[in-house]
């Protein structure tokens, strides 16, 4: 048994402004407060293992209060190191000190190095990792993934944080380079009072585990006998503060509420430690996570020691009282460090031979003091032993009833993936339905294929060691750049702030038993990576609705898709409708060019009839009133024959010519042949008179006559003429509208093959949909049944647990009944000493 050393340092001013005479006097390793310029004050005085004043570098500290801590640590004892006090008060620089004076930690760790290098004789492999505790929830500094992380107990670790990343480390170099990255990850902020204030305790810790070498023929070798493992933990606290002065609100309260808070809680711990072990009753380490990790360090087994940081300021009187208040209650607490071995069963023997025979020995010096001390040793252990073995059965108990609930889990689950697959089999394809028949019936039947897919994976996100659900994590640089935001509830309001830093620093504890702030963090006994029932079925649960969800949307849109194909049809009907609507009225289109053909060939015929008739007057072929007939018969041919040539294509091709060829010009153009035909004839009628009949009289018979006959033919020309033109024009006129007829017909067939081409894309397209939607029906059948297979190996996992926790009541039934024989043995032997008339001694008593 042995007493936590504890020590206060003194930081040095912060400011000239602030140096206003010094408040406490210092006496070797006593510290009281005093007036300023040496007036003496009534108040207590303080005595701690040391004390240092504000020139005191980090070298020293280390030198005087940690180095034995460390050198016992690399020796197989548990060490841990921290430092305490209000916020700007040195922890900080105490523990990571600066280039120029590096800090504890740093020390430890050369040290650490440089000693396992002077042990020639051991072989030592270290471990470290960094967690800070911030806002009650602990975080891995090594890897901002892993946070919101659980403590657990086990009987091979002890109180360990489960997912916390532990890096395996060869020299100083590589641990000073993680402590670096580290670093980076910790929680600071800037409040009135500190520029750059750790806002999270943090915990550095270093695993030392070593073992014997053994040197045969100049080799060295290995004993498996004994192995030694020691935890380090080098702590920096977060400093208590008060509101008023730091200055606080939003996420910087919340912090200081929850650093206060466990602060207050670590003293109420120091507190009963220091009490008496008689009135001590309860320790409530599990009221805080800082208490529950630093358990073994505050009171068992483990050597601590405590750096008490203080302020010189006037302003931090009060909050130095506390801190002094706080060191001298620690400086009352004691602890019990063992070597810590894990034994084989060979080397327990040869240890319990060792150890008889020591007492043998010691029995025959009769050294009544040292027996004394031997016979507390072993009850002590004799007490550790009963304490471990209710904790066992306490935590078997626990393990029963937690295996019960999973059971009703996954019956309740079974129940529903039976309506999941009935769901399934309704709507979707007969062939999934039947898989996951068959599947449900393998299930319940366990056909051996299930123990392979156990063994491959654990779909559960069970937490291990290394490797913890990502969909867990909360990236801390999400919420740490918000202002206002803070990952944990506000729940502290009636007990943080001002009141708690009184209470800490008046030194007042309140009642111990009624503070149940933090909830008792439950065992997770046997199997630390045994994941909870409750949260794996919840998952479940939440898996199969989202199943469930999924395949309804899929039969939702099946069935949309299916409506629209319906759609689809119906509008593809139509447009084959208004097709054929559409052939029909270009057929009449044809017909009309038909009839167009036949009545210009009419007109032509009666065209050529009238011009026979009018040759026909004139016997005379020479004649210039014949010569005009001729003219004007020709200028009708050609124009029936430019009608048929514009009518031909019309009936071939059902194209319609160019406007530049337009029949509009032909009456003109026709007008214009006529004029100049009459103009022909008529100079020709000149020219012939003026030959026969010299120069012409006006009232010349001959001439006379001639000019009458002339003007007859102009009138019936023009007569002809007009008819022509009208027929023409009438032709015409049915022409346009056939052509608008036909460009019409065009215009809309062109636009249905359009909307046509349209629709069957969207046809198209609606057919991919549906297949897609098929596939993601096929996926979510899929997916089901991959819940249904990982459910199964959950249910073998659990089997498996269950036989292992038989083999663990079996084992400890063993130890037990070793426990009883070493009982019965240690009672022979008082018995013996009892008999060799040496009195027992008064402390010891039966069990
Ligand atoms: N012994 C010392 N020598 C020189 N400077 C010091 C010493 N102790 C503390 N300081 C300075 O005082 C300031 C506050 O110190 P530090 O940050 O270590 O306080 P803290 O107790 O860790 O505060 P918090 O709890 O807010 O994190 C820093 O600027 C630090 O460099």
């Amino acid at each position: 048994m042995e007493k936590i050393c504890v020590a206060v340092r003194v930081r040095p001013y912060a400011s000239e402004e602030s140096m206003n005479g010094s408040f406490w006097k210092i006496e070797d390793n006593r510290i009281s407060f005093h007036r300023a310029h040496e007036t003496p004050a009534s108040g207590p005085s303080y005595a701690f293992d040391h004390i240092f004043d504000e020139s005191c570098t980090n070298a020293r500290v280390y030198e005087l209060l940690t180095k034995d801590v460390i050198r016992a640590a690399v020796e197989g004892f548990n060490g841990t190191a921290f430092a305490y006090g209000q916020t700007s008060s040195g922890k900080t620089f105490t523990m990571n000190g600066s280039d120029a004076d590096p800090g504890i930690t740093r020390l430890a760790v050369k040290d650490v190095f440089d000693k396992i290098q002077t042990t020639s004789d051991r072989e030592f492999l270290i471990r470290v990792s960094y967690m800070e505790i911030y806002n009650e929830e602990i975080n891995d500094l090594f890897s901002v993934e892993n946070q919101k992380l659980q403590i657990h107990e086990s009987l091979e670790r002890g109180i360990f944080v489960a997912g916390l990343r532990e890096e395996i480390v060869n020299d100083a170099d590589e641990v000073f380079r993680l402590l670096e990255s580290g670093e980076v990850n910790r929680h600071f902020g800037e409040t009135n009072m500190n520029a750059q204030s750790s806002r999270s305790h943090t915990i550095f810790r270093m695993v030392i585990e070593s073992r014997e070498k053994e040197h045969v023929m100049g080799r060295e070798m290995s004993t498996s006998d004994a192995i030694r493992v020691s935890v380090l933990n080098l702590v920096d606290l977060a400093g208590s503060e008060r509101i008023a002065k730091t200055g606080a609100d939003g996420v910087r309260l919340k912090e200081g509420k929850h650093i206060n808070k466990s602060l207050m809680i670590l003293g109420n711990v120091i507190n009963k430690l220091s009490e008496g072990a008689k009135q001590r009753g309860h320790i409530p380490y599990r009221d805080s996570k800082l208490t529950r990790i630093l358990q073994p360090a505050l009171g068992g087994n483990a050597k601590t020691s405590i750096i008490c940081t203080i302020a010189p300021e006037e302003v931090h009187i009060e909050e130095t009282k506390g801190t002094l208040q706080f060191a001298s209650r620690a400086k009352r607490v004691t602890n019990c460090a063992q070597v810590n071995e894990i034994l084989t069963d060979a080397a327990l023997l040869k240890r319990q031979k060792l150890e008889i025979e020591e007492l043998r020995q010691k029995l025959q010096g009769s050294h009544a003091e040292v027996l004394e001390k031997e016979i507390l040793k072993l009850r002590n252990e004799m007490l550790n032993y009963e304490l471990e073995r209710e904790k066992l059965e306490m935590e078997l108990k626990e393990e029963r009833k937690s295996q019960k609930e999973r059971e009703k889990c996954l019956k309740e689950q079974q129940i529903k993936i039976e309506n999941l697959s009935n769901l399934v089999s309704s709507s979707d394809s007969d062939k999934n339905s039947r898989q996951v028949q068959t599947y449900l019936k393998e299930n319940c039947s366990g056909t051996p294929s299930e123990s392979k897919s156990i063994a491959k994976d654990d779909i559960f996100g069970t937490p291990t060691f290394r490797a913890a659900p990502n969909s867990f994590v909360f990236k801390r640089s999400n919420y740490s750049g918000l202002s206002g935001y803070s990952p944990l509830p506000d729940t502290l309001s009636s007990i943080a702030d001002e009141e708690t830093w009184l209470n800490m620093n008046k030194g007042y504890v309140v009642d111990l038993d009624s503070i149940q702030m933090t909830p008792v963090i439950k065992h997770q006994p046997y199997s630390s990576s045994a994941p909870k029932p409750v949260a794996a079925n919840e998952k479940y649960d939440k898996e199969l609705q989202d199943l469930q969800k999924r395949l309804e949307i899929a039969i939702q849109e099946k069935k949309e898709l299916e409506r629209k194909n319906r759609e689809q049809e119906l509008l593809n009907n139509q447009l084959n409708n208004e097709l054929s609507e559409l052939r029909r009225e270009a057929k009449l289109g044809e017909e009309i060019s038909g009839r167009l053909s036949k009545s210009l060939s009419s007109c032509k015929n009666v065209y050529a009839e009238v011009v026979s008739n009018i040759l026909g007057v004139d016997s005379d072929e020479k004649s210039s009133l014949s010569l005009l007939f001729c003219g004007i018969s020709d200028i009708g041919n050609a124009l029936f024959t430019t009608l048929e040539t514009h009518l031909r294509p019309l009936m071939e091709d059902k194209k319609l010519y160019s406007e530049q060829c337009t029949l509009r010009e032909h009456p003109e153009m026709l007008r214009e042949r006529l004029t100049n035909a009459v103009t022909l004839v008529a100079s020709n009628s000149q020219s012939a008179g003026s030959e026969q009949a010299g120069p012409l009289c006006c009232c010349g018979s001959k001439d006379c006559a001639l000019e009458e006959e002339l003007a007859t033919c102009e009138g019936n020309l023009a007569a002809v003429f007009n008819v022509v033109k009208d027929k023409f024009h009438g032709l015409q006129k049915e022409l346009d509208g056939s052509n608008q007829l036909l460009k019409d017909c065009n215009k809309k067939y062109c636009g249905l093959e359009n909307q046509f081409r349209a629709l069957k894309e969207e046809k198209d397209s609606l057919l991919q949909a549906i297949s897609e939607s098929t596939q993601k029906a096929s996926l979510a059948s899929e997916q089901k049944e991959n819940v249904l297979k990982d459910l199964s190996a959950e249910m073998q996992r659990r089997k498996y647990l269950e036989e292992e926790i038989k083999q663990f009541s079996v084992a400890f039934s063993v130890r037990q009944n070793f426990l009883l024989s070493f009982h019965r043995e240690l009672k022979s032997k008082l018995e013996r000493l009892e008999a060799e008339n040496k009195p027992v001694p008064k402390s010891f008593g039966h069990k």
